[in-house]
């Protein structure tokens, strides 16, 4: 096995769906696993056509009316569904250069008065007037609950890769359910002498990731344990799938999340855009209690790979507290404005000298 990857591999999902071809999909899913943490899927399930229709309406949501993208902004929502303006999300205190709209799989709120707090995640997106962008709705409502699905098909393949029974994850998604997230990035070109974090180095929180690269622009790279950074260009007709910190631990370390960065386009370019898909589990679920007994096998190939970069700073908070308090913690500390409307004690605790200063219009 390589010590130190140097590309992100691409996976074929079809030959997962034959008996024969299964287990060499199996091999290659397991070292992307264990070496990477990253991958391509080709051949997936989404019929390209989907993808190429809901990726022309992405510029036309940017281009809204700003009375539009005002009226569906996260500040309006509990549950940071919404769109934020350009410069007004932090990744570890740093701003990052991109403007984006999340939006979530679920049409209903789920707390109620006497549940904790973080139950309020859960609850409907805000989706702009449909005069206004015909179509929009439909397609990423529709969009968001396929890539549900087709997580979960990844997932009890994960399990498969790890000798686990394909069910092995089932009841992380069934405490108290599940809300997926997502969401559409826009990373404009830089102004002459600005920063070009795009999206500051980080790791994703949950099980899996999928992203969809919307444009033909570079600018996704993932840290390998050298700490080198090394590209994951859009290849036409992929997903990147990467592993979040929740399914990293549960895996005992198995499953790696790795680092990953975006730079901004080029002077020059045009605008970068990204979908990612994250898939969430039950909010009421204390990740680090639930770790997973892996087979004797499978922990020497974690042996066998050595150190990861385990800057895991922000996740240690998992082997006490409910994934949906972490996942809020987590959207407080990048979502201040939203914070400080809506979870005022939570906001005084992170932010006890008011909202940063950095130029977020507020
Ligand atoms: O836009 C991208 O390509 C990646 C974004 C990302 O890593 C994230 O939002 O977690
Ligand atoms: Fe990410």
């Amino acid at each position: 096995m390589a010590t130190n990857f140097a590309s992100i591999p691409i996976l074929d999902f079809s030959l997962s769906q034959r008996a024969e071809t299964k287990p060499q999909f199996l091999a290659d899913l397991r070292t992307a696993l264990t070496d990477v943490g990253f991958y391509y899927l080709k051949n997936h399930t989404i019929p390209l056509e989907d993808i190429d229709a809901l990726v022309a309406l992405i510029p036309d949501f940017f281009a809204l009316p700003a009375a539009e993208k005002e009226r569906v902004r996260m500040v309006h929502s509990p549950h940071f569904f919404g769109y934020s303006r350009f410069g007004a999300e932090l990744t570890k205190g740093r701003v990052d250069q991109r403007e984006q709209f999340d939006f979530g799989t679920s049409t209903a709120s789920k707390w109620q008065p006497g549940d904790p707090e973080y139950l309020k995640l859960w609850g409907p997106s805000q989706w702009p007037d449909a005069a206004l962008l015909p179509g929009f709705r439909a397609a990423f409502t529709s969009y968001v609950l396929r890539m549900q699905q087709l997580s979960h098909a990844l997932l009890a393949l994960v399990a498969e890769a790890l000798q686990l029974a394909p069910d092995a994850f089932k009841h992380f998604f069934e405490a108290d359910g599940n809300e997926d997230r997502a969401k559409i990035v826009k990373y404009p070109v830089p102004a002459p002498g600005s920063s070009d974090q795009g999206v500051g180095p980080h790791f994703d929180g949950g099980f899996l990731t999928l992203l969809l690269q919307a444009s033909p622009h570079r600018g996704l790279q993932v840290q390998n344990r050298a700490g080198e950074w090394i590209d994951a260009p859009p290849v036409p007709g992929t997903f990147v799938v990467n592993i979040g910190k929740a399914l990293e631990t549960v895996t005992q370390g198995v499953a790696i999340a790795t680092s990953h960065r975006v730079l901004s386009p080029e002077p020059g370019s045009t605008p970068r855009y990204s979908v990612p898909f994250f898939q969430m589990v039950s909010q009421s679920t204390v990740i680090g209690r639930e770790v997973l007994d892996m087979p004797e096998e499978i922990l020497k190939i974690k042996e066998a790979r050595g150190q990861v970069i385990a800057d895991s700073i922000n996740y240690a908070e998992y082997n006490e507290l409910p994934s949906g308090l972490v996942a809020l913690i987590g959207r407080i500390k990048s979502h201040p404005d939203v914070a400080e409307r809506h979870y005022p004690e939570l906001f005084n605790k992170f932010f006890p000298d008011g909202l940063p200063k950095h130029g977020m219009a507020y």
